[in-house]
C-alpha cells in the first residue's frame, strides 16, 4: 500500500522564481491496484514519482510505501519498489541479460533464482531476439524494454513507472500494457504516469489527474466518466480545466 500525504515540492527558477511543481498532494493506492497518474506536460507527474521512488525528497508532507516513510526508511523503500525513470543509465556495452545479472547482484539473490527470473522477464517483455545485443545497438523500444527489466529484477511488491510507453510503437506499448496487467494479476501493485489518456482507460484500476502540481480529481474511472458525463479520459480531464487553463467546478448533478 502506498500513502502520498500532503506532499508539496518546491522549485526555484529564475523566470517564476520559487514556485511549487507539486503542491498539496495527497491519495492512497492499495495493494494490487494499478493506479494511473494522468497529467499534461510538466503537471508535476515526474517529481511526484522521484520523491516516491526516494530519489528526491519533499519540501513537506510524507509518503509511506510498504509500511517505510521514504524520508526516514529509503533504503526500505527501495527493496518493496522497481522504478523506471525516464532517464534510466544503462551500461551501453552490456546486453540486456548482463544488465539483468549485473543489477541483480545489489540484491543478492541466489543465481539459480535468478537464471529462472531473467528467463521469465525476457519471455514476458519479448526480449528474445536482442537479449544477448550490446545496449548501443538497441532500439528505443527495446532500451526501454531492457529498462524495465532492469527494475523488475528484484520482484519488487510495487511498481513506479514513469511514462513507461513514452514514444514507444503501438507493438512494444501494448507488451508494455500486457506487462503490467501481468503484474497485476500476479498481486503487485503499480503506480505510472502518463500523458496519454487512452492508454490508462483500460488499464487503471483509478486514476488521479494532476495539473500544474495539483490533485484534480480521483476516482475510477467508470465514475468519472459519469460524473462529468463523458465516454473518454481525455474528455473527462478537458470537463476539469476549462479554456483559461482554470478548474472548472462542476455541478453537482
Ligand atoms: N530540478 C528542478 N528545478 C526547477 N524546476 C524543476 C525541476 N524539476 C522539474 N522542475 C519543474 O517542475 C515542473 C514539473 O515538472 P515534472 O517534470 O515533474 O512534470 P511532468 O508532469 O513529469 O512533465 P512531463 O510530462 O513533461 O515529463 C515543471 O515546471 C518543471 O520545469
Amino acid at each position: 500500500m502506498i500513502k502520498v500525504m500532503n506532499i508539496k515540492k518546491k522549485f526555484y527558477d529564475k523566470k517564476h522564481g520559487d514556485f511549487y511543481a507539486v503542491d498539496d498532494v495527497s491519495f492512497q493506492i492499495e495493494k494490487g491496484e494499478i493506479f494511473g497518474l494522468l497529467g499534461p506536460n510538466g503537471a508535476g507527474k515526474t517529481t511526484l514519482l522521484r520523491i516516491m521512488a526516494t530519489i528526491m525528497q519533499q519540501s513537506t508532507g510524507q509518503i509511506i510505501v510498504n509500511g517505510y516513510d521514504t524520508k526516514e526508511q529509503p533504503e526500505e523503500v527501495k527493496k518493496s519498489i522497481g522504478f523506471l525513470s525516464g532517464n534510466t543509465k544503462l551500461y551501453k556495452k552490456l546486453t540486456p541479460v548482463e544488465t539483468m545479472k549485473f543489477f541483480g547482484k545489489f540484491y543478492d539473490i541466489p543465481k539459480k533464482v535468478m537464471e529462472k527470473r531473467i528467463e521469465e522477464i525476457i519471455y514476458s517483455l519479448q526480449m528474445q531476439d536482442f537479449k544477448d545485443r550490446i545496449i548501443e545497438k538497441l532500439s528505443t523500444g527495446q532500451v526501454q524494454k531492457t529498462s524495465i527489466a532492469r527494475c523488475m529484477i528484484h520482484d519488487p511488491n510495487i511498481y513506479i513507472l514513469d511514462e513507461p510507453t513514452l514514444g514507444l510503437d503501438i507493438l512494444t506499448s501494448r507488451t508494455i500494457i500486457d506487462f503490467i496487467k501481468k503484474k497485476k494479476e500476479e498481486g503487485k501493485t503499480i503506480i505510472f504516469s502518463t500523458h496519454y489518456m487512452e492508454e490508462a482507460d483500460s488499464l487503471c484500476d483509478r486514476i488521479a489527474l494532476i495539473h500544474k502540481g495539483k490533485i484534480i480529481e480521483t476516482g475510477r474511472i467508470e465514475d468519472l466518466k459519469e460524473k462529468t458525463r463523458q465516454t473518454n479520459i481525455r474528455d473527462i480531464f478537458l470537463t476539469y480545466i476549462d479554456r483559461r487553463d482554470g478548474v472548472y467546478e462542476l455541478p453537482e448533478n
